[in-house]
């Protein structure tokens, strides 16, 4: 099938007026944005902001229910098992195998993505180094702290090189050391050109995107740079941003 944006394009995610009703309730309503090749966008919201709802429709997970998205130059309409092939995901709802070992969860998910075995296993010993994890090698993922899991799901969900990785909530629940050591990941991602689009509550992580945007019921309040949000709003830290913000939400969820 014909690719919608060309190969040199550099919107790796493209959003126009989209929107998910469930009912007459509109969870995201009527959002645009774009995301360049390389860049780390920030999405942020309360909760029940529509956040997830918003990242499983560019993840090809869930359908629109209108406007249009292009997704590593595919429509997330029309082309799913495409846009699913080319990106990363990872939440903490869908994330590695507790009772497979370390390096079988990678070479499951290495074939998933239609990886060659040498080149799983290339890799997989690459991986190990990396992250310093050769004698973690043979361990029960279920075993591993918190902070190790989320840091082995984050690799194993680029594992296949993908143009974006989508991350809802990487960090929850680890320590600020933990979540800087995952962030080096992060940024060592996007040096070799892979596009992070993630979701936090953290607002020390939100300083350290390239562009953020915050959602309040359903729609997009503002999107710039975390420099730029905090002169817009007359703020010291994305923390005063996002509260000014998230004050306006009328819905309410748990
Ligand atoms: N399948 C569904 N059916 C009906 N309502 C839904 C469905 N999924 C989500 N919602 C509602 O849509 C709204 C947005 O939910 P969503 O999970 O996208 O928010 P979020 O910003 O990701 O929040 P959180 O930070 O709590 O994960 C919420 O009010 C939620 O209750």
């Amino acid at each position: 099938m014909e690719k919608i944006i060309q190969h040199n394009s550099n919107k790796v995610i493209i959003a126009e007026n989209l929107t998910k009703k469930f009912g007459n309730f509109k969870a995201v309503d009527n959002i645009s944005f774009e995301v360049e090749r390389g860049e780390i966008f920030g999405f942020l919201g309360a909760n029940g902001a529509g956040k997830t709802t918003a990242m499983r429709m560019l993840s090809g997970l869930s359908i629109p229910t209108g406007g249009k998205g292009l997704v590593a130059g595919y429509d997330i309409g029309t082309q799913t098992e495409l846009v699913k092939k080319n990106i990363g995901y990872m939440s903490q709802k869908f994330s590695l195998y507790d009772d497979l070992k370390v390096w079988e969860n990678i070479e499951l998910f290495g074939g998933i993505y239609g990886m060659k075995d040498n080149e799983i296993k290339e890799k997989t010993d690459k991986l190990m180094q990396v992250l310093d994890f050769e004698s973690e090698r043979d361990k029960l993922v279920g075993s591993l702290p918190l902070g190790f899991k989320q840091k082995l799901a984050f690799s194993v969900s680029i594992f296949h090189n993908p143009q974006v990785v989508f991350l809802d909530e990487p960090t929850g629940g680890v320590d600020p050391i933990t979540r800087r050591q995952f962030w080096e990941l992060i940024y060592d991602a996007t040096s070799r050109g892979i596009t992070v689009f993630v979701t936090t509550h953290y607002m020390d992580e939100a300083e350290y995107c390239n562009r953020v945007s915050i959602m309040v019921d359903g729609k997009i309040e503002a999107l710039d740079s975390p420099k730029n949000l905090k002169k817009q709003f007359n703020a010291t830290s994305m923390d005063e941003v996002f509260q000014q913000l998230a004050r306006k939400a009328k819905r309410v969820d748990s």
